[in-house]
């Protein structure tokens, strides 16, 4: 365990870098993917099962957490690591993302932003200092500014007067986060998908300096292709030393992407929430179980998985316990996505580190046909 929170990069490969970071709580291999625990737990997923996935680092919420059961209530009880029964690394969202994507009755200001509840209406308001609060108060190990992700589509005004207020609250962020040994501040690009706004907003964020850098305002619709065009520049406007972190992303193809321009971690609801909706991902595609054409198939969801519902379920199965809405299909897709991310995170790691990515990349996409498998 390192008492202080760094970044070690091991290889690279092309624009894909692998490498690990130290924390209090644990080492992180990156590239990584996060689960999403939004509202303290990984939805049909014990901690131990998460862990057993391979999953270095969680993901929470400041908007989910501050809203139910309240940040001072987690505080009191020992923190969100406590309270939730994972010991190792978490990563806090910030809640301006949320926030914009969540919440009712929304008015922003240079202040920052408040809000009617999603859940029972009360007002609240989110600013820099009440989001560090708040993320200090969950005991979170990486720490995301206060940002705006402006809606898409947006014109290059409305997305720079946005870029640039979240780079003042950038600056807020930092101030209100003060100097915490063993935590790291993550700042946020924005900028839209026009580069010389990402530039400006890379620069800002450098002169203030942080831990490491998320790449923001992106996986809100703007699609596969806009979003990749991004990333062939966008990460090398950031330290080259420090974590890379693209939020929101994403399906395995796109995470796959991500890795190959650079990007060290990522985030997504898409394997967890898929999972309860019946859509499973593996290395040929994707299977939609509730499709009548499983029920009698005594295969599993994929013969070279070696997860739990692979091992021991057939198709047959899965698809009666999902058609029959019962709790158990949500806990087995959920394990069996999950596992099959951190599959293709640990095999790109691998591939990172013995200079053969361009192959394993190759190989990911000849063996996945598109649609329903
Ligand atoms: C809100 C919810 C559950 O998270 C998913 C999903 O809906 C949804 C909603 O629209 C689609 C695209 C369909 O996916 O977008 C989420 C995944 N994309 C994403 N997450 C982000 C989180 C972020 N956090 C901060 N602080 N700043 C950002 O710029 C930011 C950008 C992000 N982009």
């Amino acid at each position: 365990m390192s008492a202080a929170f760094s970044f070690a990069l091991t290889a690279t490969d092309g624009a894909a870098r692998s490498g690990v970071i130290s924390t209090p709580r644990g080492e992180i291999r990156t590239p990584a993917f996060m689960p999403v625990g939004t509202a303290a737990t990984v939805k049909a997923m014990m901690p131990e099962s998460v862990r057993a996935t391979g999953a270095d680092i969680l993901l929470g919420n400041t908007y989910h957490l501050m809203l139910r059961p309240t940040a001072e209530r987690i505080a009191r009880l020992g923190g969100l690591h406590r309270f939730m029964n994972w010991e190792r690394p978490i990563l806090t969202d910030s809640g301006g993302f949320q926030v914009m994507s969540l919440a009712e009755l929304r008015k922003l200001t240079e202040e920052g932003v408040t809000f009617r509840s999603h859940i029972d209406g009360s007002r609240h308001r989110l600013t820099p200092e009440r989001s560090m609060e708040i993320q200090k108060l969950l005991g979170s190990d990486i720490v995301m500014c206060f940002d705006e992700c402006p809606a898409l589509p947006a014109d290059d005004k409305r997305v720079a007067e946005s870029m640039r207020l979240s780079m003042r609250w950038a600056a807020r962020s930092k101030e209100a986060f003060g100097d915490r040994p063993g935590h790291a501040l993550f700042g946020i690009q924005q900028g839209g998908v026009t580069q010389e706004l990402r530039a400006e907003s890379a620069e800002a964020l450098r002169a203030i300096g942080f831990d490491g850098y998320a790449i923001g305002g992106l996986a809100v619709g703007e699609g596969q292709e806009a979003m990749f065009g991004v990333l062939d520049y966008a990460p090398g406007m950031l330290p080259e030393d420090k974590p890379r972190y693209l939020m929101g992303v994403g399906k395995p193809d796109d995470i796959v992407g991500a890795v190959a321009r650079g990007v060290d971690m990522m985030d997504c609801v898409l394997p967890s929430r898929s999972g309860r909706t019946g859509q499973a991902f593996t290395r040929r595609g994707t299977v939609n179980i509730k499709n009548a054409r499983h029920a009698n198939d005594p295969r599993p969801l994929d013969e070279d998985c070696t997860c739990p519902a692979c091992r021991n379920y057939s198709r047959a199965y899965l698809h009666h316990v999902f058609r029959a809405q019962e709790i158990i299909s949500s806990m087995l897709l959920t394990w069996h996505n999950l596992h099959y991310f951190q599959e293709i995170m640990g095999g790109m790691r691998a591939a990172i580190a013995e200079g053969r990515f361009a192959a394993w990349q190759a190989a990911f996409h000849a063996g996945r046909a598109e649609g329903d498998i």
